[in-house]
């Protein structure tokens, strides 16, 4: 019989895509089902993201990531037991209330993560469910997301070669997301000759998988672009268009400048920054920029809003998954969509909750990897029972970030036609405000 609480928990350390350590985990439910999953972690983190216990090097570096596990073995552990692992909103309540802090910086934001999908994934499971649909309680199709995938890379992820840390692709024409990823898959491989034409190296890969090769600028970068759509016999805009992450935090001063260190170290105020981002899109297919202004950079963003409104523009270090961030956004018409990561907010439930008040305020929704991940495709899942409309997950090469896009063409293979793709609607569909 189905006996879905939670019996116990049991976490270990495990390696992420960097190499670094992370927190891995199995919830067993009181049927003997077991959800098991492993956790991400950042490298542009926003300030404002919540907590992870984690000290950046190797286990026998530091400390951190071991005592999340251990966090989650006890007192977390403790915490869910008895817990009805259905019940998403009680398991995440059991553990806020363990950790009792905001950004969850006493037990480890990884740690709470790792049991709060754990759970999920059990709850899943002794159901018979996939994932996707036992997130789902829209009682509409399925809808796979569009995809943005990364094809040149620089800032934190690449050694700062450029100033903007990822250009992603944006599937116009696609049909479907199989198409999509094919897509994209073409313009990563149309890139790669244009750099190889030019004597540029392409073994250098980022930590997303984009290439990172060395430019003189950032505008060398879109020419890349557009020419590596080109190079894979596309139309630049109608079937292949351009996404940035300035991430514009991580350039970004005390002085509240903007340095722009592939550029010769130009420096910029935020509306001048603005004025160089309203260029790009007047020259390049640009359908959506990330962090175009710092995190804390509120009258910045909200003249880039004004006159970037026209593109998707995307908060990550702005909202941070953050339920009461993005409310600030809402209220000061700032930005027009949010990038989703559960491990910013540190549970499944405020993750969610970010998604429906976004929508519900007509933003656009992105759900994101992380720059270091794990093998696990939970995300992929979230994505489509979420119905975000939109995913973001790194390049198409790297296991750690095939294994979400091949979930979602397992997904879409197996639904077929009863399934709905977002497709250029979900980037463009103009919001409430848009
Ligand atoms: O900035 C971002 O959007 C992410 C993923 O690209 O990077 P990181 O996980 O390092 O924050
Ligand atoms: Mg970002």
């Amino acid at each position: 019989m189905t006996d879905t609480t939670v019996d116990s928990v049991f976490a270990w350390e495990a390696l992420d895509s960097r190499g670094k350590p992370t927190v891995a985990c199995e919830v067993v439910l009181a049927d003997g089902t077991r959800g098991h999953t492993s956790v991400p972690s950042g490298a542009s983190t926003g300030t404002h993201e919540a907590s992870e216990l984690r000290d950046g090097g190797h286990r026998y570096g530091g400390q951190g990531v071991l005592t999340a596990v251990r966090n989650a073995n006890t007192v977390l552990a403790q915490a869910v037991r008895g817990v009805d692992a259905t019940d998403q909103v009680a398991i995440d309540q059991a553990l806020r209330a363990a950790d009792g802090t905001e950004n969850l910086s006493a037990l480890g934001a990884n740690a709470v993560l790792a049991i709060s999908i754990g759970s999920a994934i059990a709850a899943a499971s002794a159901q018979g469910r996939s994932l996707y649909r036992s997130v789902d309680d829209s009682g509409q199709r399925p809808l796979l997301p569009l995809p943005m995938v990364n094809v040149l890379s620089g800032g934190a992820h690449a050694g700062r070669a450029i100033d903007v840390q990822d250009f992603l692709v944006v599937p116009m024409a696609a049909g479907s997301f199989a198409e999509a990823i094919e897509i994209c898959a073409r313009v990563r491989a149309g890139a790669t000759q244009v750099l190889d034409e030019r004597g540029l190296p392409t073994a250098l890969v980022a930590d997303e998988g984009g290439l990172g090769p060395v430019l003189p600028s950032n505008r060398a970068a879109l020419d890349i672009m557009v020419e590596g759509i080109e190079r894979a016999g596309l139309q630049p805009g109608a079937d292949a268009a351009i996404a940035i992450d300035v991430a514009a935090t991580q350039f970004h001063t005390a002085e509240n400048t903007y340095v722009l260190s592939a550029e010769q170290g130009r420096t910029l105020r935020s509306a001048e920054l603005v004025d160089e981002l309203v260029s790009w899109t007047e020259h390049y297919p640009i359908v959506s920029l990330e962090d175009a202004l710092a995190e804390d950079d509120w009258s910045g963003w909200a003249e880039a809003t004004t006159r970037l409104g026209h593109c998707q523009l995307l908060g990550d270090d702005l909202f941070v998954t953050n339920p009461a961030r993005l409310q600030r956004g809402i209220d000061g018409w700032v930005a027009n969509a949010v990038l989703v990561k559960p491990n910013q907010i540190g549970t499944l439930t405020d993750a969610r909750t970010v998604v429906t008040t976004a929508q519900a305020a007509g933003y656009r929704t992105v759900l994101s990897a992380r720059s270091g991940e794990t093998e696990d495709s939970w995300l992929a899942d979230l994505a489509v029972g979420w119905r975000t409309g939109q995913i973001k997950v790194g390049s198409t090469m790297r296991s750690e970030r095939t294994a979400k896009w091949n979930r979602l063409l397992r997904i879409e293979a197996e639904l077929g036609d009863q399934a709905d793709f977002a497709g250029a609607a979900a980037i463009a569909a103009s919001g409430v405000r848009a």
